[in-house]
């Protein structure tokens, strides 16, 4: 098989029928549609609305999608009975490019056990559902169930007598995803070389996920000549789930150079398809997930963030634009480097100096250990903290709170005091009481305290607090604030904050005063 550079792979999308086989995934009439639409936009070839006999309610929805869909085919699925093949056709009639899919099993395990069938039966079901199928519609699908246990011989055979019956797509699932690439890509070869009617009709691949390996069979039955593929949006499924039709789209378009294939999907539409099916399944998608997860395009690691920012190729092999993505994100944590810390302090308004810059980020690394996440609240809380002290007078050096029950509140503080170091341990009516106590006495001053606040700058139990502090003194009045994972902490910053501030205002108007401790 030789292929051209404008050869197209037909993109079958299963979602709404293999995909709501996924336990727990069935969807509602209305949000068939919705994801039928949804499909449509993206540019899938075929959409396979349903199983039509299965129920009501599923030939109501193929039937509605068949009305609807403007571009894609629509299908529907059918066993090899006659019953269900015209069940199939009623559903899908109204479409403009109507397809009936039908199936049985060859692999000498589903006959003997599921269908209770011989081969000579089987033969004889294909042969006549093909046939009953195309006297109904001009485009029939025939898939050899569990094909890739199948005795090859007799694959050939049934696959060579459904093309003679009138189908126009032969599709080879390997239903149990129990085949590897090579063995796929040899399956597909083979059929290629010994059917001798197979260029009369489209060969498809149906790879299930339950070995992990459902997008690469699917690649290699593409390479060995499949011109259409099967697949779900977010891979979901049967068991472990099909061949993601994300992963198969952008496998085609970013490896072009070993696989010249175009499909008629619009990639940029491929995170909004992914965030529809979770929504209408409830099935979240995973954060490392391929394309479309959380994480798919965010570099958190400072020697990768350092080289995104240096340039997207070193670590980017598609731009997040290309599958419906704003940008790239740069996560920091506590694996962050100064190149991406720089990034982030410009990008949220900051130049910071070398040495004021070196701090900032020494105190990052440090909320970034205690911290799961940190965000940009979190950032300019921490270098405001860090602008707003850069002057003070009056340092926290050390804090050590002991409360609980039965045991009377304490603090045991260090503060650095215009460059002398003093250290208290005083009680109080509470831990917060007991800090500010100890406050007093290694700084002895006499302020009202009007306000005393915690809020969380973000989410989380190990969100950082943000305290606010409001001191009045002689009707002069300073807020200070302080952020930190501990609220305690927090409280002695902003308090400490709060008296910098108050000893700058009475700088201002009584120089001399500066150094006496009211
Ligand atoms: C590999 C796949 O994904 S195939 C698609 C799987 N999807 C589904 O099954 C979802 C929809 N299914 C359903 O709603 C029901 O199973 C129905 C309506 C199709 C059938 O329901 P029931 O008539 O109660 O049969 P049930 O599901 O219990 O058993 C399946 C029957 O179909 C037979 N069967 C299975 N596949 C085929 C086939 N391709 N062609 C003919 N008969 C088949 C089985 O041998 C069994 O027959 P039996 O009753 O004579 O033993
Ligand atoms: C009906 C067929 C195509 C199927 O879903 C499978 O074999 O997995």
């Amino acid at each position: 098989m030789t292929t051209t550079s404008t050869d197209k792979v037909r993109i079958f999308d299963t979602t709404l029928r293999d995909g709501e086989q996924s336990p727990g995934a069935a969807m509602t009439f209305e949000e068939k549609l919705e994801v039928a639409d949804c499909l449509d936009a993206l540019g899938v070839d075929i959409i396979e609305a349903g199983f039509p006999i299965s129920s009501q309610g599923d030939f109501d929805a193929v039937s509605e999608i068949a009305r609807r869909i403007k571009n894609a085919s629509v299908c529907g699925l059918s066993r090899a009975g006659f019953k269900d093949i015209d069940r199939a056709a009623e559903a899908v009639k109204h479409a403009k490019r109507p397809r009936i899919h039908t199936f049985i099993s060859t692999s000498p395990v589903h006959m003997k056990h599921k269908l209770n069938m011989g081969a000579n039966a089987v033969l004889d079901a294909v042969g006549a559902s093909v046939a009953h199928a195309r006297n109904l519609v001009e485009d029939v699908q025939w898939s050899a169930e569990d094909a890739t246990r199948t005795e090859r011989d007799f694959l050939c055979r049934c696959v060579e007598l459904a093309i003679r019956s009138g189908a126009t797509t032969i599709n080879i699932p390997d239903t149990v995803g129990y085949a590897t690439p090579q063995e796929f890509f040899e399956l597909i070869q083979m059929l290629f070389n010994r059917v001798p009617n197979i260029d009369k009709a489209a060969i498809a691949t149906h790879c299930h996920n339950d070995l992990g390996l459902a997008v690469a069979n699917s690649l290699a039955g593409v390479l060995a000549g499949a011109r259409q593929v099967e697949c779900t949006i977010n891979g979901i499924g049967e068991r472990a789930g099909n061949a993601a039709l994300e992963e198969i789209v952008m496998a085609l378009k970013v490896r072009k150079d070993l696989m010249p294939f175009e499909t008629g999907i619009n990639s940029t539409l491929l995170s909004k398809a992914s965030k529809l099916v979770s929504n209408v399944t409830g099935f979240p998608v995973q954060y490392n997930k391929a394309i479309v997860g959380k994480n798919a395009f965010s570099h958190e690691s400072g020697i990768h963030q350092d080289g995104m920012l240096k340039n997207v190729e070193t670590y980017e092999i598609m731009r997040p634009e290309t599958v419906g993505v704003k940008e790239t994100q740069l996560v920091l944590g506590k694996l962050s480097g100064r190149h991406a810390f720089k990034d982030k302090l410009s990008q949220l308004g900051y130049e910071l100096a070398d040495a004021a810059f070196e701090d900032a980020f020494r105190r990052f690394k440090a909320l970034a250990d205690k911290k799961k996440s940190v965000f940009d609240d979190d950032i300019v809380a921490l270098v405001d903290d860090e602008i707003g002290r850069a002057q003070d007078l009056i340092h926290v050096k050390a804090l050590k709170v002991m409360t609980g029950v039965g045991i009377p509140p304490s603090a045991e503080m260090t503060l650095i005091i215009e460059g002398e170091e003093k250290h208290i341990e005083v009680t109080g009516d509470g831990a917060v009481d007991a800090i500010f106590n100890a406050i007093r006495e290694l700084y002895p001053h006499t302020v009202n305290l009007q306000l005393y606040q915690v809020m969380a700058v973000t989410e989380g139990t190990d969100a950082q607090a943000h305290v606010s502090v409001r001191l009045e003194e002689d009707g002069r009045t300073v807020t200070g604030r302080g952020a930190d994972t501990d609220t305690l902490v927090a409280s002695a910053y902003a308090y400490v904050n709060a008296l910098n501030k108050l000893l700058v205002k009475r700088k201002k108007l009584a120089p001399e005063a500066l150094n006496v401790a009211k």
